[in-house]
């Protein structure tokens, strides 16, 4: 096969679950462009490198996504594959996100030792290895004898370090993990142990993908944009703006869900004027403080339910648990 025209650089993290994902993006753009080549950078992250301490103290969500960002920015990739949950909630100035592909399962997986597959089976006291204020305060919300380790580490790390610990190391009876990367890493049996949403709200963006190229780069955007899904983009997008209006940091406990409500009604799908679910879960560290919200509203009217929720929680004390300091810092 001829292939003339100018190829697309992927730029992706070196780890297991991103080199997945930037390859499935591959493969889904190769389909769409068969006479276009294209090519990976893998890089060495700050987050990679520094794996022994507390994202929140080492720089917090940007440093997965830094190092890859400003690869595109100085040109030397056309296309950034990142989970979305790690992106800054504000877009880096020169940047933008060209498509978000279809979500998958957004859950939480229970990894436990003993293959316990809900938190009331875990045994009184249990240790689990969590460095997200999100799942720690959660954790403890429905149940406040758990014990919280710290964990760090890729996805396959951390399943070893429940499963499989090396000697003289810390012992987790259990750990935390999104579904959807256990599935594209195709850990079915343990992405099928996922944790009802009424107990554990993902993190904002959890599951999605978010495929990234300069603002100015109409070649790569064209490109991408058959990859982009409308609900799916348009969860993430109300969810990356709750977190940018609460100004939400990695130390916050905060857990944020759009989603598209099925009516199964033909007329909706034909016009597009589809019902979203927000639910918004703000914890203090022990979870013993939870501030919630919970409304459903239709596409053209999502932004001003963004607004409602934003000032009716910040009203109820959300930045002081907000910005209290968590586990790991
Ligand atoms: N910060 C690590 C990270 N970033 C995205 C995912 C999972 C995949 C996703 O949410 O798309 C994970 C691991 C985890 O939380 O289990």
């Amino acid at each position: 096969m001829r292939r003339s025209r100018k190829p697309i650089v992927i730029a992706s993290r070196r780890s297991l679950l991103a080199r997945t994902q930037a390859e499935m993006v591959g493969r889904a753009l190769g389909k769409l462009h068969p006479n276009v080549e294209i090519q990976y950078r893998w890089i060495e992250s700050e987050g990679d490198i520094k794996l022994n301490q507390s994202l929140a103290d080492i720089g917090g969500k940007g440093l997965f996504t830094r190092t890859i960002e400003s690869v595109l920015l100085k040109g030397e990739a056309d296309i950034a594959v990142h989970s979305l949950k790690d992106l800054p909630a504000r877009d880096t100035p020169g940047l933008m996100i060209a498509a978000v592909p279809k979500r998958t399962v957004v859950n939480d997986c229970l990894i436990a030792k003993d293959g316990s597959t809900s938190l009331d089976q875990l045994a009184t006291g249990a240790i689990i290895g969590t460095s997200s204020p999100r799942r720690a305060s959660q954790l403890l919300r429905a149940r406040p004898d758990l014990k919280i380790d710290l964990i760090r580490g890729n996805v396959e790390t951390r399943i070893n370090k429940v499963i499989a610990p090396q000697p003289n190391t810390i012992h987790y009876d259990a750990t935390l993990l999104a579904a959807a990367g256990l599935r594209r890493l195709k850990k079915l049996d343990l992405a099928a142990r996922t944790i009802p949403t009424d107990i554990m709200l993902p993190a904002a963006c959890q599951a999605a993908l978010a495929i990234q190229c300069r603002s100015d780069d109409h070649v790569t955007l064209t490109r991408c944009l058959p990859l982009n899904n409308p609900s799916s983009s348009t969860a993430v997008h109300a969810e990356r703006e709750i977190l940018a209006a609460l100004e939400a940091d990695c130390h916050s406990a905060i857990a944020v869900l759009a989603e598209p409500v099925e009516t199964g009604d033909e007329l909706t799908k034909r016009t597009g004027d589809q019902t979203y679910r927000l639910q918004i879960r703000i914890l203090s560290p022990d979870g013993s403080h939870c501030l919630e919200f919970d409304q459903q509203t239709k596409t053209k009217e999502l932004r001003r339910l963004i607004k409602t929720a934003v000032s009716q929680l910040k009203e109820q004390g959300a930045d002081d648990l907000l910005h209290s300091q968590t586990i790991g810092a």
